[in-house]
């Protein structure tokens, strides 16, 4: 019931002391206000005036704009650290998705992430706002109110401890089942939610292969599943709520009923009577609000820890330090020695004791079948994955596993990535360009959109640079989305590491050839990795790496290579002969 994950929070013990402070200052008015009534009543019952009772009436009323007071600045108190937290949780995510290179989203699911990032942090919010001022209160509330029952009458105190243990033991008892219930709810939420976007993705191939009908019923089946899971979660909610308040009612009447007979024999006085009466029911509340409220915020609580879980996850991951390397010039050196890489879950490692090692500025091929570890090897050069053993050195300098491999900015910040399907963000074909260079004119981002050949589809664009592209706005085909990321490339020339992955895989023959034409300029005075399936590309490279089955064949000039008959001689007469 109680979540330790709270106590993590940075700045929650003050908010928990003042939280202290505002229940004690409650239970005192919630005491006025009892005793207040009762001695108004009393006063008339006995004969006394209207004007003997209007203090205690003013006192009563004093005690209830109190509370509405202390509700005040205390949810004025709890909106700020709820809010302050939340912001924090989002940035130590956000923070860690980005430090982790993808794998956060590759171990949760794209959907799980996205929605704890958005949705789940808003609720967590809730959470917090609504179940740290339960938690005091259910403990500091009753203990007060009970003293002064105890004080009031012996008996109707007596009850009401004797109550207390029994209501907290089904809590705990429900709270067991309700929690189980909770998280099997957000465990088939995160399976629909991941399942849904990974459709939406794939939804142009599903329809392609006449699978639309069947992964229909899937997101069907997945959705009743996450049905089936919030009605039996709801079930346990309500069923909790009756029972609590059921044993509440019997405390109550149990009290009520000692009240009237002690009333009857004259062992106590009616003002007493009165104030325990009225207490009773205050004395109840806030376990009955803390039980209703836990099952309303169970929601928030399981993304508080699935949000913590990830963010812990992320730290453990990635190690903090940061490296220096000077930025990349013709003699500097990249080496790569027994560097090993296996995909979170596979069996088989995708690089094997890949050793490299590459100086200056040259144009650097990696060639081999499908599945052989070019883009992995291209991955982790650009930094986007770690290694799981082997070093790589850069000018001396060593990073191993322990020490996330490329992933540093003083790297990064060098390298530009083009892939297969470079990403073109939903915001103008100016912003595009300038992703590397926010700071470029509009003459340099001309210039850079003449040099790639975009000017065709500039003079097409309703509003030309301003013209909005990409998701939700103008789409693009493959060749196009590849001159943006050379535009953006032309434009930094601070990057003076550029990693391509399969570039022109998906272009026609004719598209490729007319970019090859504005690459192969683009690529002097760099360190360029270009990992391809077409051959044609390897005479224009100054050195070539064939990978089979994610370990070098085979290194060495091009010609030489051909020469000695051995893994590129052979890849390449498995493709026809197509490179010579
Ligand atoms: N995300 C992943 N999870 C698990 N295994 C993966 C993942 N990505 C790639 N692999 C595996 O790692 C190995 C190397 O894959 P990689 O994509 O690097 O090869 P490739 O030579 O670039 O292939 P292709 O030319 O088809 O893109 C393959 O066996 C592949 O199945």
């Amino acid at each position: 019931m109680m979540d330790k994950s709270l106590f993590s929070l940075p700045g929650i013990m003050p908010v928990m002391g003042m939280l202290v402070v505002f229940a004690l200052v409650l239970s005192a008015s919630i005491i006025g206000e009892a005793v207040s009534l009762s001695a108004a009543i009393t006063t008339m019952w006995q004969g006394g005036s209207l004007a003997h009772a209007l203090p205690h009436i003013a006192l009563f009323f004093g005690c209830f704009a109190l509370q509405a007071l202390v509700h005040h600045l205390q949810d004025g108190m709890l909106d700020r650290f709820a809010n302050k937290q939340v912001e924090c949780l989002r940035g130590e995510l956000l923070a860690g998705l980005f430090r982790t290179r993808g794998q956060m989203v590759r171990d949760n699911g794209t959907a799980a992430v996205t929605w704890s990032v958005l949705e789940g942090a808003s609720q967590t919010e809730n959470y917090l706002r609504i179940i740290l001022p339960k938690l005091v209160g259910v403990v500091v509330i009753p203990f007060v109110l009970l003293i002064c029952s105890f004080v009031l009458d012996l008996t109707s105190g007596i009850i009401l401890l004797v109550m207390y243990p029994v209501i907290i033991f089904y809590m705990v008892m429900l709270g067991k089942v309700a929690k189980a219930r909770a998280e099997n709810q957000y465990a088939k939420y995160t399976r629909m939610s991941n399942h849904f976007v990974d459709t939406l993705r794939g939804m142009d191939t599903l329809r392609a292969f006449g699978r639309g009908r069947q992964n229909g019923e899937q997101i069907y089946q997945t959705s009743e599943d996450f049905r089936v899971a919030t009605i039996d979660t709801l079930k346990v909610a309500t069923l909790s709520s009756a029972v609590l308040d059921l044993i509440a009612t019997l405390g109550v009447a149990g009290v009520a009923i000692m009240l009237a007979f002690h009333l009857v024999d004259g062992s106590i006085g009616l003002f007493a009577a009165l104030a325990v009466l009225v207490l009773s029911p205050e004395y109840f509340k806030p376990i009955r609000q803390f039980g209703s409220d836990y099952h309303a915020s169970l929601d928030g609580k399981n993304a508080l820890a699935a949000i913590v879980g990830m963010i812990d996850a992320a730290k453990e991951t990635v190690p903090a330090r940061e490296h220096a390397v000077a930025p990349w010039s013709p003699y500097s050196m990249l080496e790569l020695d027994e560097v090993s890489y296996t995909y979170p879950g596979a069996d088989t490692p995708a690089l094997k004791d890949v050793y490299l090692s590459i100086e200056g500025c040259q144009k650097v091929g990696v060639v081999g079948v499908s599945g052989s570890g070019k883009s992995t090897l291209a991955s982790l050069l650009a930094g986007f994955a770690s290694p799981d053993g082997g070093t790589i050195t850069i000018d001396g300098a060593t990073f191993d596993a322990d020490e996330g491999g490329l992933g540093f900015s003083d790297w990064q910040n060098q390298v530009a990535y083009i892939p297969q399907d470079p990403y073109v963000f939903g915001v103008s074909l100016r912003d595009n360009i300038r992703f590397y260079a926010p700071e470029s004119t509009d003459e340099q981002v001309m210039r850079a959109v003449e040099l790639v050949g975009l000017d065709e589809l500039l003079a097409q664009l309703p509003e030309g640079l301003d013209t909005v592209i990409g998701e939700g706005g103008r789409a693009l085909s493959g060749g196009q989305a590849q001159r943006i990321a050379l535009a953006r490339v032309l434009l930094d020339d601070s990057r003076r590491i550029l990693i391509f992955d399969e570039p022109t895989a998906h272009l026609d023959i004719e598209t490729e050839l007319e970019l090859k034409s504005r690459m192969l300029p683009l690529m002097e005075g760099r360190l360029v990795i270009f990992a391809t399936h077409r051959l044609h590309w390897l005479a224009d490279m100054d050195w070539i790496i064939v990978m089979e089955d994610g370990d070098v064949a085979e290194q060495g000039d091009y010609r030489e290579l051909l020469a000695e008959r051995g893994a590129l001689w052979r890849l390449v007469e498995n493709m026809n002969g197509g490179a010579r």
